[in-house]
């Protein structure tokens, strides 16, 4: 297949090898020192083992001039897709697949979902509609990431996951056969792809345990395993991961705050700071709208108490405007 990674940062790079490492034709969004480095030297990726695979992928910052493809994978953080897909409409009106893989609430969170008998107000996730008029709700889908990576120098990836699991959903069910159909081609030793019918539920799954370590970690400078595990944080930590289930729960998803004393067990979280920490380190637009602003306007919606979230994410939005990696009050 030809397979279009826009944005081969972290994950996007990892997925890039994952897809060349099975024969497919990759092309990749890239750009500055990034771009040259993997045009000149190819796509780098290291796993946990130290073992450094090279990929020879089409790295271009011009995605008009690449023909159709079978299979676009976004790989942005939230801020930049809508600008990032608008840069390849052309490629968009094929019934081509376009899988936006991210953390947080996916852009058609709210596609076919009622909550009550009506749907949620999902404005936040996709302001203004540009992504759901740039994107065939058949060629809606999203991917939840378990895998971490980081790019450590210009063209090499860091894979720190000895497993690495992606969760993949469609708005509907054209579009979740069309998925079925690529899976099998998609596997790897190292990259496993799962399909699910609903993605709303692993979603939350990640979206609960991101709640309980970037939030903090932006405030702090603390990596995932030291917001987890300090004593004075971690009442913090949990109350986030358990106002983020009560949401999950009014959404119709119970018992994802079950397994909260297994998330908070001594020793456990990445010995990194999450990817949103990372952005404020290197001032990069920020996940905020999709991370935690829309499970704030969830729970306002759903009646649902968020006291320490309602806190928490005035000061992250602070530490954020400081750093440049969010608008301006009132902008
Ligand atoms: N990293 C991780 O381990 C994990 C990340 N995630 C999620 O995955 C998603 C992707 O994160 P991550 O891979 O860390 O992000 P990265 O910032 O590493 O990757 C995004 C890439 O897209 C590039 N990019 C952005 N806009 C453009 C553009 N207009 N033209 C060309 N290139 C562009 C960036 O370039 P530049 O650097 O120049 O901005 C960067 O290389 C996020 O939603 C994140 O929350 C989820 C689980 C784990
Ligand atoms: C890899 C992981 C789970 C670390 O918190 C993550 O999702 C992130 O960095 O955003």
């Amino acid at each position: 297949m030809r397979i279009l990674v826009l944005g081969a940062g972290a994950v996007g790079g990892f997925l890039a090898g994952a897809f060349h490492e099975k024969g497919h034709d990759v092309s990749v969004l890239a750009r500055g020192p990034h771009l040259a480095a993997i045009k000149s030297g190819g796509l780098r990726v290291r796993r946990p083992d130290g073992h450094v695979s090279t990929c020879a992928v089409t790295a271009t910052d011009t995605p008009g001039d690449l023909e159709p493809q079978d299979l676009i994978v976004t790989t942005v953080k939230a801020p930049a897709l809508a600008e990032v897909l608008s840069s390849c409409k052309h490629l968009l009106q094929r019934g081509t697949p376009v899988i936006a893989a991210m953390n947080g609430v996916f852009w058609w969170y709210g596609s076919g979902f009622k909550v009550g008998g009506q749907t949620p107000e999902c404005a936040r996730l996709d302001p203004g509609g540009t992504l759901a008029d740039l994107v065939p709700v058949d060629q809606a889908v999203s991917m939840v990431i378990h895998s971490t990576n980081q790019v450590v120098e210009p063209g090499l990836i860091e894979n720190r996951s000895a497993r690495n699991r992606f969760v993949i959903g469609a708005a509907t069910a054209a579009g979740a056969d069309r998925i079925r159909a690529m899976l099998p081609s998609l596997q790897t030793d190292t990259a496993r792809f799962e399909l699910e019918e609903d993605l709303r539920r692993p979603m939350w799954h990640k979206l609960l345990r991101n709640l309980s370590t970037a939030p903090a970690s932006v405030l702090t400078g603390g990596m995932a395993y030291e917001v987890l595990n300090d004593p004075d944080a971690q009442p913090i930590a949990r109350a986030l991961f358990l106002e983020g289930a009560a949401v999950a729960q009014a959404h119709g998803f119970a018992g994802l705050g079950d397994d909260v004393d297994s998330v908070f067990a001594p020793g456990s979280g990445a010995r990194q700071k999450p990817s949103m920490s990372q952005d404020v380190d290197l001032g990069r637009p920020m996940e905020i709208d999709t991370m935690l602003r829309i499970v704030q306007d969830f729970a306002r919606q759903a009646g649902v108490p968020t006291p320490t979230l309602d806190v928490v994410v005035g000061l992250v939005i602070l530490r954020a405007r400081l750093v440049g990696g969010y608008p301006p009050a009132g902008g």
